[in-house]
């Protein structure tokens, strides 16, 4: 996407706006990248992919965009720039060279056999035989030593591997981890969503949970006693945590929580139960140890439904959660 003539990047531009507009993809940075490259039609992985999620969820989750876009937008130069990339092409130039400098060994010693047997078609003494020997000694000598050299580099080798293996899963843990409550973020709540949604059949529901009240929490006993306040509910929401469920600070003090495998009445009793245990809670402010007026939460629940979108089952959930405010707060609304 990156050398071509401006007259050619246009005419793409010119395809890529409208099928989007036509496909209802959003318009982010992401997109309008994998949606020039896909016109482009020069990547026919990148376009296999696309195709089949279309067809399979009917549009391209944000998470799965900026996936495709470093996968297969982004210029090489950049992935060059990256120290994981850089380190596992030292590491398979190392290999590299440890295997070719085996490969000059082994034809040493191929070469050695060889003129050994021609040598020993003329050697009729003891002592010509025994030059023989030496030279077939002295050349299996050399390639084991090679070949020890070799083994040691591949232990080294696969030593560095499950380091980088270990730094990449490390990575890409943190990116869905939110650093407030370390609980997991939108994009990996997302991303479970998108994981059960083929099997789900109609038992995967959305909890927004959202604290009522922060801004005065924050207004009267500080921005640091609210900012305790969400990662003490965020704990709580996971020592309550059912079996099949994944829980996601989405921002603020507001969460998501996702049930899987369940009906949309065991959702309504989970969003009743974490509201009652949530309001039963007594908070001490740290400084003055004086309780906080009670803590309470509203609670929006959708389940989803045949083939909605994951978009519009957050949609549901969040004019849920709007309700259950209106209502009055500490409650949980559901359609
Ligand atoms: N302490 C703290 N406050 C935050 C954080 N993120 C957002 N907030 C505050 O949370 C408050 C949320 O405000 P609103 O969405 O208006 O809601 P509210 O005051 O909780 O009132 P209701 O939701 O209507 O009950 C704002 O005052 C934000 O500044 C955070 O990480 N720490």
């Amino acid at each position: 996407m990156w050398d071509e003539k401006p007259k050619q990047a246009l005419k793409w531009m010119q395809k890529a706006v409208p099928l989007m507009l036509q496909l209802d993809i959003s318009p982010t940075p992401y997109n309008y990248g994998i949606w020039y490259e896909y016109v482009s039609n020069r990547n026919k992985a990148l376009n296999q992919l696309v195709d089949e999620t279309l067809r399979k969820l009917g549009n391209i989750p944000s998470f799965l965009s900026r996936d495709l876009f470093h996968e297969f937008v982004l210029p090489n130069e950049f992935h060059q720039n990256n120290k994981n990339q850089k380190s596992v092409e030292q590491v398979a130039n190392q290999l590299e060279m440890s295997s070719i400098k085996m490969g000059d060994n082994l034809s040493d010693l191929n070469a050695v056999i060889s003129k050994s047997r021609t040598a020993l078609k003329h050697s009729d003494s003891p002592h010509q035989l025994n030059k023989v020997i030496a030279y077939l000694d002295r050349g299996s000598r050399k390639a084991l030593e090679a070949s020890q050299k070799f083994q040691s580099d591949l232990l080294t080798a696969q030593k560095d591997i499950q380091q980088l293996k270990l730094e990449l899963e490390t990575l890409k843990k943190s990116l869905d981890i939110d650093p407030l409550t370390k609980l997991e973020n939108k994009t990996a709540l997302e991303r479970h969503l998108y994981e059960h949604l083929p099997e789900a059949e109609d038992d995967i529901s959305l909890l927004i949970l959202d604290i009522d009240f922060l801004g005065r929490i924050n207004k009267d006993y500080g921005q640091r006693a609210g900012t305790s306040l969400i990662r003490y509910v965020a704990a709580l929401l996971e020592t309550l945590q059912l079996e099949q469920s994944h829980i996601a600070r989405l921002e603020g003090g507001t969460f998501g929580i996702m049930l899987y495998k369940s009906t949309s009445e065991e959702a309504h009793n989970h969003a009743e139960h974490l509201r009652h245990e949530i309001s039963q809670q007594k908070i001490r402010h740290k400084q003055s140890k004086e309780t906080i007026p009670q803590v309470t939460v509203s609670i929006g629940v959708a389940t989803l439904v045949g083939k909605e979108s994951i978009e519009s089952l957050f949609t549901r959930a969040t004019t849920q959660l709007k309700r259950a405010k209106q209502q009055g707060k500490n409650c949980f609304c559901f359609l």
